[in-house]
C-alpha cells in the first residue's frame, strides 16, 4: 500500500505531521521533524512578539492524553519566519513547513498574514483560531460573528494556500453555522480539531490539580478526544465545498486511529499528544501500522476509502 498524499497541489510521502505546538518551538526541534518521517510538519503558532507563556508547571502526560495550558510561549513571529525561508533556500525540491499563526488581536492577525503575503514564503499557512490557554481571551472561533469578520478582512489580501485551526464543536448547530460561514471563503483547508478546551485533571494523591495555570484547567488530548475529532472532521468534511480539505487532529495514537480520521474524510493527519510522549520516531511507527490496515483490507492508496465512511 502506498501513502502518497496529494494536498493543495503538493505531493507528500506520507499524511503524517506535527500538530503545531508539539516539538516545534526550536529550529532542533523543527529540523528534527524535517529529519523525521513525518510526510510534511508545522511551526509553532507564533504572535508579533516573542512570549514567555503560562507558568510551569504547564503540562502533563496522563495514561489517556494530555492536559496543557502553555499559554502561548514562542520564539516570535520573525524566527520562524526566518526559519522557512531558509529551508526553503536549503531544500528547494522538498515542501515548505506549513506556517502557524496566533496573533492575539485580529489586527496582529492581519499584520501577520500580510508579512507572510508579502514574504517569499510559499508554503501553507494555518491560522490558529482557537488557542484555549491565554487568559482573559476566548478561542475566536467560539465567536462566529469575529470568525466571519476576520476572515473577511484576511481574504481581502491574503492569496496564499491558508487554513484554519479550529476548536472542537458539539452540538449540529455549530457545525451548520461554521460550515455556512467557512464555506463563504477561499480556504484552502480546517484543520479539526485543537484541544478540547478547558478540562480538569485531578491527582487523587494530592488531591490537587497537576497544572499551575488557570487552576488546573487545560486543554485536552489524547485519546480522550478522538471520538469528538472524529466527528468534527465528518461533521466539517460532510458540509464543506469539496474545496476545501480536511486536516483530522485528535486521539491519532496507532495506526487504527489515523485509518479512522482518514475514513471520516481527512486529507493530513496531525499528531500532538502522542508525538510529545514518542518523540518523531512515532511517525515511523503510524505509517508502517496504516499501510499493515490497508494492505490487510486490499486498499493499494488512501484515496480508495478516504471519506467512505458508512451510516446504518
Ligand atoms: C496556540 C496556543 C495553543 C496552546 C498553548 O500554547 O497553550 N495549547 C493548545 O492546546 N492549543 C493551542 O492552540
Amino acid at each position: 500500500a502506498s501513502l502518497r498524499t496529494e494536498f493543495l497541489g503538493r505531493q507528500y510521502e506520507n499524511p503524517f505531521m506535527n500538530a503545531s505546538g508539539v516539538h516545534c518551538l526550536t529550529i532542533d526541534e523543527l529540523e528534527e521533524l524535517s529529519n523525521s518521517k513525518a510526510g510534511a510538519f508545522i511551526t509553532k503558532s507564533s504572535t508579533e512578539v516573542e512570549r514567555e507563556g503560562n507558568p510551569e508547571p504547564r503540562y502533563y502526560s496522563t495514561p489517556l492524553g494530555s492536559i496543557n495550558s502553555m499559554g502561548l510561549p514562542n520564539r516570535g513571529f520573525k524566527y520562524y519566519l526566518d526559519y522557512v525561508l531558509d529551508y526553503q533556500d536549503k531544500h528547494p525540491a522538498a515542501n515548505t513547513p506549513f506556517f502557524s499563526v496566533a496573533g492575539m488581536s485580529i489586527d496582529e492577525n492581519l499584520k501577520l498574514l500580510r508579512a507572510i503575503q508579502d514574504s517569499a514564503f510559499d508554503g501553507v499557512t494555518e491560522l490558529n483560531l482557537s488557542c484555549p490557554n491565554v487568559p482573559g481571551k476566548p478561542q475566536l472561533a467560539y465567536d462566529f460573528e469575529v470568525t466571519e469578520e476576520l476572515l473577511s478582512k484576511v481574504f481581502s489580501f491574503f492569496k496564499k494556500p491558508l487554513g484554519v485551526k479550529l476548536p472542537p464543536y458539539f452540538d449540529f448547530a455549530h457545525f451548520d453555522t461554521a460550515a455556512s460561514i467557512l464555506n463563504k471563503f477561499p480556504l484552502a483547508y480546517v484543520n479539526c480539531i485543537n484541544s478540547v478546551g478547558n478540562g480538569l485533571y485531578v491527582d487523587l494523591e494530592t488531591e490537587s490539580v497537576v497544572i499551575k495555570p488557570k487552576n488546573g484547567f487545560g486543554g485536552i488530548g489524547g485519546e480522550y478526544v478522538k471520538p469528538t475529532a472524529l466527528a468534527n472532521v465528518r461533521g466539517f468534511y460532510t458540509r464543506l465545498n469539496s474545496s476545501i480539505k480536511i486536516i483530522g487532529t485528535g486521539g491519532i495514537r496507532t495506526g487504527q486511529d489515523a485509518f479512522e480520521h482518514l475514513l471520516c474524510g481527512a486529507t493530513m493527519l496531525q499528531v500532538g499528544t502522542e508525538l510529545y510522549e514518542e518523540g518523531v520516531s512515532v511517525f515511523e511507527r503510524l505509517l508502517h501500522e496504516l499501510e499493515d490496515i490497508m494492505n490487510k483490507k486490499g486498499y493499494t492508496s488512501i484515496d480508495e476509502f478516504r471519506g467512505k465512511l458508512s451510516s446504518l
